[in-house]
């Protein structure tokens, strides 16, 4: 299903601006996130595309060339998986599938295919006669997502649905979640405030920021060409430079760097991951702290900024907390930028 958005904004009573006028259109089968910090609007976009909440007067939501900016819950056909679950506890996995269908009043035969259907994509058949109160955080979820999925809706929305998880079941899960997403084939939508989650699952991702989508683009283009300082911090950490820029040259406290182009009036941003500690380099800094985490080090770099600049260290050994070193960032690896609105 293909869907078009145009002119969505909502304020609420009281004159919050929640949405400011926003326009997107998602391809069939395209899975699109919703990414920002809380409060930038994302769960509003999503309620007033499942009809949860109603968009200010000019919005239209069309789904597949069918206006249903003013259809009901029900009639739009959607699937909806929340952070909480929403499961009833005291029905077996099957039960929980069926649900929906039941209340649509499918023949016994029908329902019951389907919820096999769903139970073996979702890998959920050595659980499927077992309650839900049996069932540990992720096998919860992919039962959440059965139930979303057995009614074939149109599109699937999903708002925050890892966020209950502990960390390392997350990122299984995460893995997990975007290729059954592919296997439905359905057009999703999935609201996050997690980068890597938003970068896993998701086509295309749309950073939210005060209302507003500041930069929509696949996980690649939102990495390597930011629009604004603040989609390079949402996206991948960069860090701001502060330091004087006169035309090419940043004077950092600690040296000079050379920039790609003349930046006057904007800011400079690096990733962690471009700092290289290099005795020949340009900048000097002092080490912090070094913190050990497998693949790298974890370098907290002070003198150079406010607060600290961090570096990724490879290799088998690091500098120690107190030694002086100097730094290199290739000059194609700075980020100029039009300075954030909301940084
Ligand atoms: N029912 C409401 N009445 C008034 N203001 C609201 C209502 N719901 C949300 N808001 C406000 O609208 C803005 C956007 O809220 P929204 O829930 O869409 O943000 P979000 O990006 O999903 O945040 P979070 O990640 O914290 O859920 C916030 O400033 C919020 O306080």
């Amino acid at each position: 299903m293909t869907l078009t958005l145009t002119n969505i904004a909502k304020t609420f009573p009281g004159g919050t601006k929640a949405l400011l006028p926003t326009d997107l259109e998602i391809s069939k089968g395209e899975i699109v996130s919703l990414l920002g910090p809380s409060g930038c609007g994302k769960s509003t976009l999503l309620r007033i595309i499942a009809g949860l909440e109603t968009p200010d007067a000019g919005a239209k939501i069309v789904f597949d060339g069918e206006d249903v900016t003013h259809q009901s819950v029900e009639t739009r056909k959607i699937g909806m998986v929340f952070q909480s679950y929403a499961l009833f506890p005291n029905m077996s996995v099957r039960g929980n599938i069926g649900y929906g269908l039941k209340m649509q009043r499918l023949p016994r035969a029908e329902i019951d295919s389907r919820v096999n259907e769903v139970i073996a994509l979702c890998r959920l058949d050595a659980y499927a006669d077992r309650s839900i109160t049996a069932l540990s955080g992720g096998q919860r979820q992919r039962v959440a997502l059965a139930r979303a999925m057995a009614p074939r809706p149109r599109v699937l929305l999903l708002d925050e649905p890892l966020s209950a998880l502990d960390a390392a079941l997350r990122g299984q899960l995460r893995d997990e979640l975007a290729l059954l997403l592919r296997q439905f084939g359905i057009t999703a939508i999935f609201v996050t405030h997690d980068q890597d989650e938003a970068m896993a699952i998701a086509d295309r991702v749309a950073v939210m920021s005060q209302g507003e989508v500041a930069q929509i683009g696949t996980p690649e283009v939102l990495y390597r060409n930011p629009a604004t300082g603040f989609v390079a911090r949402f996206v991948g950490d960069a860090m701001p430079l502060e330091g004087r820029i006169e035309a090419d040259r940043l004077h950092l406290r600690g040296g000079v760097l050379a920039l790609p182009k003349p930046a006057d009036g904007s800011e400079v941003l690096v990733r962690a991951e471009d700092i290289r500690i290099d005795p020949e380099g340009p900048v000097s800094a002092r080490v912090e702290t070094v913190t050990f985490l497998g693949t790298h080090y974890r370098i907290a770099l002070g003198g150079l900024a406010e607060g600290p600049l961090f570096a990724l260290h490879t290799g088998l050994s690091a500098p120690k907390p107190g030694e002086d070193v100097r730094l290199s960032i290739a000059s194609e690896a700075l980020l100029i930028l039009p300075r954030g609105l909301a940084a």
